[in-house]
């Protein structure tokens, strides 16, 4: 590796993006080999981390926030580390290049249309954040202008500008956050350019991306991940699939072709609808979702007496809930294969299900986040 790759000059000015940065990646994925072993070893091996063959530009996702510079000009980037201050961005050893490339057109044309940033204290000002995310089946860039009030002054001059300046830019949406939040997205949003959502491939099987649905940020490695977990569910075409937390349908549908039908749960209605449209896209005939809270879906699941054979759940950071393992405890499937960011969670809703009589059969740990301290781990439990 490249050590000229392992120095970044917004890491010494505060950027707290990549906290082991400094640290040679093969070096990284022995400390969360020791990190997965002392947490998850009580359960049994923890299988060796899969690295990442070329861990930079991973990133299809970036976030950069709006700011006034020292000459009072437009500027956007990161909050440095444990402040509100922000530094500017222009490349990030992590990011796709097309998602720089997209983020300076945005802040060229904001720039020409006189776009002044949102001030949280003096509630002035207009632009918040710009979202940017990439497709590597398309190279197409989907832009979000996240702004504090509805009116886009000159909207239809901005979005031109931004395509001038970057052709792959295929859509453009406003989202509008009115509200004291460190949440980057509000609730409501509209179409200034573009169908609203890119298309990606993941596993060989094509999905739309809305602005506000999950999708993982490391599609390289994802499909590592999800290659494995289907794997591990030792899927043969006669069983009927959970996928539980199912964002914009990616791990369903991708073992569709494996099951004899999959039931997808999100609470997001805008991943839903792009999990719908997916299953048409690929012509999937054996999946269907529903659009509601993954622990009321299987408490109603239960009660009507009915049951599945293989459960994927992968829930946010937070982990899942006891109500929801409880019910999928006694409904007893087969495997359930449980998928998480946050393995501290995830050791905690294993312990519970450890008392309802379920083994974990196999731990292995994913790096879908090179150079910072999470990893993606995948769980198989059986009783
Ligand atoms: C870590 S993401 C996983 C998404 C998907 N499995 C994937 O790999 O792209 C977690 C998902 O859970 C959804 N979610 C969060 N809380 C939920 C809940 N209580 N019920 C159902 N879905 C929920 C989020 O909207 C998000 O799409």
């Amino acid at each position: 590796m490249d050590r000229q790759e392992n120095r970044c000059h917004l890491q010494e000015k505060g950027c707290g993006g990549c906290p082991l940065l400094s640290i040679p990646y093969e070096e990284q994925i022995h400390m969360k080999q020791k990190e997965m072993k002392k947490l998850m070893g009580n359960f049994g091996k923890v299988r060796p981390v899969i690295g990442m063959e070329y861990p930079w530009q991973y990133r299809n996702k970036a976030v950069s926030t709006f700011a006034e510079g020292p000459g009072r000009e437009l500027i956007s980037g990161i909050y440095a580390r444990g402040t509100h201050y922000v530094l500017p961005v222009h490349t990030c050893l992590l990011h796709h290049p097309r998602l720089d490339e997209a983020v300076r057109a945005v802040r060229k044309a904001a720039r020409l249309c006189k776009y002044r940033p949102y001030d949280e204290d003096r509630k002035t000002g207009l632009l918040r954040h710009v979202l940017v995310r990439h497709s590597l089946l398309t190279d197409e860039v989907l832009i979000v202008l996240v702004t504090a009030s509805p009116f886009l002054p000159g909207a239809k001059t901005f979005v031109k500008r931004v395509r001038e300046f970057c052709p792959k830019v295929g859509t453009i949406v406003q989202n509008i956050n009115n509200r004291s939040t460190s949440a980057v997205l509000g609730f409501s949003e509209k179409i200034l350019y573009g169908k609203g959502y890119i298309v990606d491939e993941l596993c060989g099987i094509r999905f739309r991306i809305a602005a506000s649905s999950f999708y993982q940020i490391n599609p390289v490695q994802t499909e590592i991940l999800y290659r494995t977990a289907i794997e591990a569910a030792g899927l043969n075409g006669t069983q009927t699939v959970l996928d539980a937390y199912c964002g914009v349908g990616t791990i369903g549908l991708a073992a569709a072709a494996y099951a004899k039908s999959v039931l997808g749960v999100e609470k997001n209605g805008s991943a839903i609808r792009c999990a719908i449209q997916n299953t048409r896209d690929n012509r999937i005939h054996n999946a269907h979702f529903l659009n509601e809270d993954a622990t009321k879906a299987i408490r109603k699941i239960v009660a009507r007496g009915e049951r599945v054979d293989v459960v994927f759940l992968d829930p946010p950071r937070t982990g899942s809930t006891p109500v929801f393992l409880d019910a999928v405890s006694r409904m007893n499937p087969e495997k359930l294969i449980y998928i998480s960011c946050n393995p501290k969670t995830q050791k905690r809703d294993l312990e519970f299900l450890k008392k309802k009589g379920w083994r974990v059969q196999m731990i292995q740990p994913v790096d879908l986040f090179p150079h910072t301290e999470h990893t993606e781990c995948i769980v198989v439990v059986s009783r």
